[in-house]
């Protein structure tokens, strides 16, 4: 049985306040409500720390946005996979397409955050999807594979067990277009074949697809439903208590 997972990806958005309220009133109806799906929250960095101390863990599990590609040294602004293991951080979001696009990561540097995240034990959610023009033009199938194989042939298998991957159709962030629940199960369905002939059935089986691109209360229900759709990465939803609430619940 794969995980149902639903992650709240907050972005840059929350100040100090706003995200202890919202992290501690989850906790509060996980802990009441039980869902079945695995709850996740990835908050700003500054925030990680104090959020991981309000909420506990049994209930919502606390991510980080990024990682660094690199163990340790002249970074600036990076944060590495040792340091978020140090502080107990268990999940980190990697190749988001904000950070594919607004801050130049490739593929390249992805298979490297990626291989930092797994020797620090944590379990990386890998970000793949296609932009608009490449849906158009059809080539989505060839850009997703892509972006997977660049980043996941250069892992141990072993690392592969803790790997979750969330596909994200760039046209639909953000802007209130939503795949629909066909479009997203057709291209789930291939990640898992592309996962199946790459890496075997284990993994095809286990691995946890998300799906992310404006989920919200009234859309999760049918998307969720879909076979290989376990669960979701949320952005702008994941900010309002009782929309979130509820997308947790449509995750069955
Ligand atoms: O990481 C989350 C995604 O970018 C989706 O964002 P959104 O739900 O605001 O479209």
């Amino acid at each position: 049985m794969r995980d149902r997972i639903v992650a709240g990806n907050w972005k840059m958005n929350l100040n100090y306040e706003e995200a202890i309220h919202l992290a501690t009133n989850l906790n509060a109806w996980v802990a009441d409500n039980q869902p079945i799906a695995q709850v996740i929250i990835a908050p700003p960095s500054i925030y990680l720390q104090t959020l991981l101390e309000a909420v506990d863990e049994q209930y919502i599990k606390v991510s980080s946005q990024d990682i660094s590609a690199h163990e340790k040294g002249a970074y600036t602004g990076d944060i590495s996979a040792e340091q978020l293991d140090s502080i107990g951080l268990d999940f980190a979001i990697i190749g988001h397409s904000e950070r594919r696009e607004y801050q130049g990561e490739t593929d390249i540097i992805i298979a490297e955050k990626l291989k930092q995240a797994f020797k620090y034990q944590i379990n990386p959610i890998l970000c793949v999807g296609e932009k608009l023009e490449e849906r158009e033009a059809e080539k989505h199938f060839d850009v997703v594979k892509t972006q997977l194989l660049d980043a996941l042939v250069a892992q141990k298998p072993e690392d592969l067990s803790r790997l979750i991957i969330a596909y994200e159709p760039v046209w639909a962030i953000g802007t209130g277009k939503t795949a629909t629940p066909e479009q997203a199960q057709e291209i789930h369905a291939f990640i898992r074949k592309v996962l199946n002939d790459e890496f075997g059935v284990e993994v095809a089986n286990d691995t946890s697809v998300l799906y992310g691109g404006s989920v919200n209360a009234q859309n999760a229900d049918e998307i969720f439903a879909q076979p290989d759709i376990d669960g979701g990465l949320v952005g702008g939803a994941s900010l309002k208590y009782d929309d979130f609430v509820q997308i947790i619940a449509a995750c069955k």
